[in-house]
């Protein structure tokens, strides 16, 4: 299974964001996190500072939408040229509609699922999407601990994901560090996002490489 590194911005010097990305060419993709102060309460930037981003970044954007009304706002991420686009199901009125609207304009989709939100009823919508995220923190702020709880919702993913023969991406976000990493990979994901694990060390090149490593040694 391939191990994929996203440095979450959120942790990132905001007002040296293209310098920030520039040091983060050897991870996978940059997990964008955009906040409303409404579904979150927190506030980042929206669709310039994303477009803006995008022109600059040596990798791609892996935009996570934690905003309210994603039906409305989620498909103009994807038109932006975002690499993947995730919305929270809790925040979409169609998920499935909201997803074959990013899909259909080049994206990936996913959808993210905060701690006490369960997957069940999105282990069945799978093939609408590219990947699914599964919140270890309550979305909003970085700097937050790991909740191993949330690891069933991975396992029943993985599962699926492999019953059905889908290529979906389980990625993790929240907590996620050196000590962590190795739990969630050994119960199915293959995409993690870090923030102070990456942006809160010296040599941020160091640390991907630590993180994949580690993630690498528990998947099987
Ligand atoms: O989505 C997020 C918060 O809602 C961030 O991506 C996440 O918290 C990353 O920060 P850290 O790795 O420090 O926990």
């Amino acid at each position: 299974m391939t191990v994929r590194i996203n440095p979450s911005i959120l942790s990132a010097d905001f007002v040296n964001l293209q310098h920030e990305v520039e040091r983060i060419a050897t991870a996978d993709l940059v997990h964008v996190d955009v906040m409303d102060n409404h579904f979150v309460p927190n506030l980042t930037f929206g669709p310039q500072m994303v477009g803006r981003l995008q022109s600059v970044s040596p990798i791609p954007l892996d935009v996570h939408l934690m905003i309210s009304d994603a039906d409305r706002w989620a498909p103009g991420y994807a038109e932006l040229g975002a690499f993947s686009v995730t919305f929270h199901a809790e925040a979409a009125a169609d998920v499935v509609a909201t997803a074959r609207a990013i899909r259909d304009r080049g994206s990936r989709a996913g959808i993210a699922v905060k701690p006490g939100t369960p997957i069940e009823p999105y282990l069945e919508l799978l093939h609408e999407v590219d990947q699914v995220l599964v919140m270890t923190v309550e979305p909003g702020f970085g700097g937050q601990s790991f909740m191993p709880e949330t690891m069933p919702k991975l396992r029943a993913l993985r599962e699926a994901v492999r019953a059905h023969g889908l290529d979906v991406w389980l990625q993790v976000d929240g907590g996620i560090a050196l000590d962590t990493i190795g739990i969630a990979a050994e119960a199915g994901a293959d995409t993690f996002v870090a923030g102070s694990a990456v942006y809160g060390r010296d040599s941020v090149e160091g640390a991907i490489a630590e993180l994949r490593a580690a993630a690498t040694a528990h998947t099987h």
